[in-house]
């Protein structure tokens, strides 16, 4: 699993763009704040932009006092992370300016007793992936005597044939167990707990199956519209965007068998196999399945918003989906006949993610007269922008003799934590740089999620399946009810950065369904 720490050199391909900004520089600042990697490390920007060391040092330092959750230390440890920052300009496309960046990265290792462990970041566009793969090997970057890894941000490739295509590529310069395939997701720490969560407890393992468990809901609903990302965002819709990826990765992590091990292939090992036994569905059954929306003109926290149509860059007739909701079923032993409901979209009421277990109702027993009150008891593990998990019991009402009320049992993952848990960025680039890649996308992993996503996409292409409008501010199109109403199940009601209640449906000691 984790190596100790040692020294490396990383070089960070799109160190001028949003992600390099918003995310990346804060958490290698985190880390290194944090004293959780080698004191000897460097960090090599390279982006298309022309400009000097003193000018990029100043975009980071403002990108990491933005955007960081901890504050720029003044003096000596600031002036020691910054001064291991390197920048240059180069087009990726051009094999001939990587023996620049080598020399550099050279130039770096020499400060470091000549170790050479290297860490390359793609944070480019996807076309340039496999470019900059290639070109690392022909500039003589991948030759390097320590160790060599590559983190790949997403999307790769945009569908089964483009996806081996890329990995294809990549593979000619990198071994499998050399790539770090980033699922942002899989950094959150109330993902990474799940595994936690369900096998260090007696509790959850033996009812973590379909005698005890009804249904599962996978929300993960985002306050944003497309902003200004409408360029990629056509080609890619909210299935390939988010579903392909994100709530695969959550509906693995809840239905896994525990790995033989706690060790890294052990643990993909049965997240693949959750996928292997995911049930397909052929291109016309899609509309029975999965539903698709758009968002419409509509109003959020009192303020009117653009629908999708008329965001900047994007086509006035788009039919690029910004909502999906789908009933899926795992179908093995331990799930079949349980229906987990995933839904995801742009411009809904709330941002949060969270996954909500819904347990079997106890037998209606006649002797038993408030049974008709009693609900199910829920384990909501919530992912954010709470961290924690909420499990909803029955219990009596003090001062009656029979009368039910649902209780809950609240834990906060994060509220002891000064300025927050470590970002998922943080998690991730650490287990990187430690060789750990547990909880990044094996190959396989992605093939057989594309297997899954293929299908829909060609359905929806082919026009097969209706795109439904909902409003901004909704919760998605009222088509989506159907998916739920055949096993009588109702979404269960989202929180987000609201002080701990009861969910709206278990107010007043009843349990009433939308
Ligand atoms: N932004 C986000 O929220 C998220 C992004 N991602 C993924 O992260 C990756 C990066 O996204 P993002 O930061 O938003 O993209 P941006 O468009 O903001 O940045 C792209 C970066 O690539 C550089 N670049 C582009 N072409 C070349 C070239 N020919 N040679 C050298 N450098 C080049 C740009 O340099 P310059 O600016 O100097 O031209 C810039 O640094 C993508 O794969 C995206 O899908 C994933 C999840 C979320
Ligand atoms: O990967 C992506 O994720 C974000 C949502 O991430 P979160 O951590 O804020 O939940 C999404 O907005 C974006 O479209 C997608 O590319």
């Amino acid at each position: 699993m984790r190596e100790s720490k040692q020294p490396f050199v990383m070089v960070l391909f799109g160190a001028t763009g949003d992600l390099a900004k918003r995310k990346l520089f804060p958490a290698l600042y985190a880390l290194y704040r944090d004293g959780l990697v080698h004191e000897h490390f460097a960090i090599v920007g390279v982006g298309r932009s022309e400009m000097g060391q003193a000018e990029f040092r100043k975009m980071v330092q403002d990108s990491i006092a933005k955007h960081s959750r901890l504050s720029i230390a003044e003096g000596q440890a600031w002036e020691n992370f910054i001064g291991r920052v390197d920048y240059v300009a180069l087009d990726v496309n051009n094999s001939e300016t990587y023996a620049l960046l080598r020399q550099m990265v050279e130039a770096r290792e020499k400060t470091m007793d000549d170790t050479s462990n290297r860490l390359f970041y793609l944070s480019l566009a996807p076309e340039l992936f496999g470019t900059v793969a290639t070109n690392l090997r022909l500039g003589g970057l991948t030759q390097n005597q320590g160790w060599k890894r590559l983190i790949i941000e997403k999307p790769f490739g945009k569908d089964l044939e483009s996806a081996r295509a890329l990995n294809e590529v990549i593979s000619q310069s990198f071994r499998e167990e050399e790539v770090y395939r980033i699922d942002h997701y899989l950094g959150k720490e109330m993902v990474q707990n799940i595994e936690m969560l369900r096998f260090t407890n007696m509790l959850f393992e033996p009812v973590w199956n379909n005698r005890y468990i009804d249904n599962v809901q996978i929300t993960a609903s985002e306050t944003l519209g497309v902003e200004d990302r409408a360029s990629y965002y056509e080609h890619s819709g909210a299935l390939r965007d988010m579903v392909q990826n994100h709530m695969l990765q959550m509906l693995m992590m809840v239905c896994m068998e525990p790995p033989s091990k706690f060790e890294t292939e052990a643990i993909r090992d049965e997240k693949v196999k959750v996928l292997r036994s995911l049930r397909r569905y052929a291109e016309d059954e899609i509309s029975q399945y999965v539903v698709r929306g758009q968002y419409t003109t509509g109003e959020m926290k009192g303020q009117q918003v653009l629908g999708y149509r008329d965001e900047a860059n994007v086509a006035p007739d788009s039919d690029t989906e910004t909502f999906v909701a789908a009933k899926l079923y795992v179908n093995n032993f331990r799930w079949s006949g349980v229906p987990f409901f995933i839904r995801t979209g742009k411009r809904m009421p709330k941002k949060a993610t969270e996954i909500v277990v819904q347990f079997k109702e106890v037998p209606l027993l006649n002797n038993f007269t408030h049974a008709g009150a009693v609900g199910p008891n829920l384990l909501v593990i919530r992912i954010h922008p709470m961290e924690g998990m909420t499990l909803y019991l029955n219990a009596k009402k003090p001062g009656t003799d029979d009368k039910v009320v649902p209780i809950a049992m609240d834990f906060c993952n994060n509220c002891d934590i000064e300025g927050g848990s470590p970002e998922a960025y943080e998690r991730l680039i650490h287990d990187a740089v430690h060789g750990d890649s547990t909880f990044f996308t094996r190959w396989d992993e992605v093939s057989l999620a594309w297997k899954f996503v293929d299908p829909i996409r060609r359905a929806w292409d082919k026009g097969l399946v209706p795109l439904h409008d909902y409003q901004a501010g909704t919760w998605g199109p009222k088509a989506v009810n159907f998916l739920l109403s055949e096993d009588d199940v109702n979404w269960w009601y989202v929180r987000d950065n609201e002080a701990f209640t009861l969910p709206a449906q278990m107010q007043d000691g009843v349990f009433s369904r939308r």
